[in-house]
């Protein structure tokens, strides 16, 4: 892994925990390409929590997947604090994927015969850590969102703001540097979404994760340090 300042990056500035520098991607659509992403930039620095809103269709969830190296951009490069990530095997991707960046989604995607508390210890028994560690870590997080009651439920027998809950405990337990999520309060009622976004945000400040958030609800937006947009395929300030 090369550790040496990058010429692709952003010069003149120490690493940021995620950055995206020309990212392009295209997808075909019949006889002719749609573009997506045009080139875009973003940085995110640990601790900050930034909203990504843009309407459907404009390439959140592409720049989400580029950024949380589920796939490869057509162009650009992708960096998690100096490493860039475009110069890493698939392999070497995914164990940063497991270790290093948490997803949440806007259905939870919790395993359904499992308990809450299992749910939040899979990733770190996936990591190799002793199932008591995990269990432990896992009822401290579930503590913390106030679902300590709820551990050895299944996630057909919780709420969905608490459901929503552990997949953000879940997606945390393994302390990563970034944390990605695509529209997870999407499916609550407003009153549910401003609770869960409250839990969020006080474990993202405690534990310093580079947070990118997308998300339609502008309130929750405006909570956050800053907010962006997609046009042309460009990020820009919301
Ligand atoms: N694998 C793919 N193959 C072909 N087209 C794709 C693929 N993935 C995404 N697209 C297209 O790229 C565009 C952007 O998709 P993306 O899911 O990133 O948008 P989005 O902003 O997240 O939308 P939404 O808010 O509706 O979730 C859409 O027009 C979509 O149809």
């Amino acid at each position: 892994m090369n550790m040496a300042v990058d010429p692709r990056r952003t010069p003149d500035l120490a690493p940021a925990a995620l950055e995206l520098a020309g990212i392009r991607r295209s997808f075909d659509e019949g006889d002719r390409q749609l573009h997506i992403l045009n080139g875009a930039n973003l940085r995110i620095e640990a601790g900050e929590m930034v909203a990504l809103v843009a309407p459907s269709g404009t390439g959140k969830s592409t720049l989400l997947h580029i950024a949380g190296l589920l796939e490869r951009p057509d162009e650009g490069d992708v960096f998690l604090g100096p490493v860039n990530c475009s110069d890493l095997s698939d392999d070497q991707r995914t164990a940063i994927r497991r270790n290093d960046i948490g997803f949440v989604y806007q259905f939870h995607h919790l395993l359904p015969e499992f308990t809450a508390q299992e749910n939040i210890m899979m990733p770190q028994m996936i990591r190799g850590l002793p199932k008591k560690v995990a269990a432990e870590r896992a009822d401290e997080l579930l503590n913390y969102l106030r679902l300590g009651e709820r551990g050895k439920h299944r996630p057909s027998e919780l709420s969905g703001g608490e459901q929503q809950r552990v997949a953000v405990a879940r997606a945390v337990a393994n302390a990563p540097r970034i944390l990605l999520l695509d529209e997870p309060t999407g499916n609550l009622d407003p009153t549910t979404a401003k609770y869960v976004f409250d839990a969020l945000a006080a474990l993202v400040r405690a534990s310093g994760v580079a947070t990118l958030f997308a998300t339609h609800n502008l309130e929750l937006a405006a909570r956050m340090d800053r907010a962006i947009t997609l046009k042309d395929g460009l990020v820009q300030p919301l």
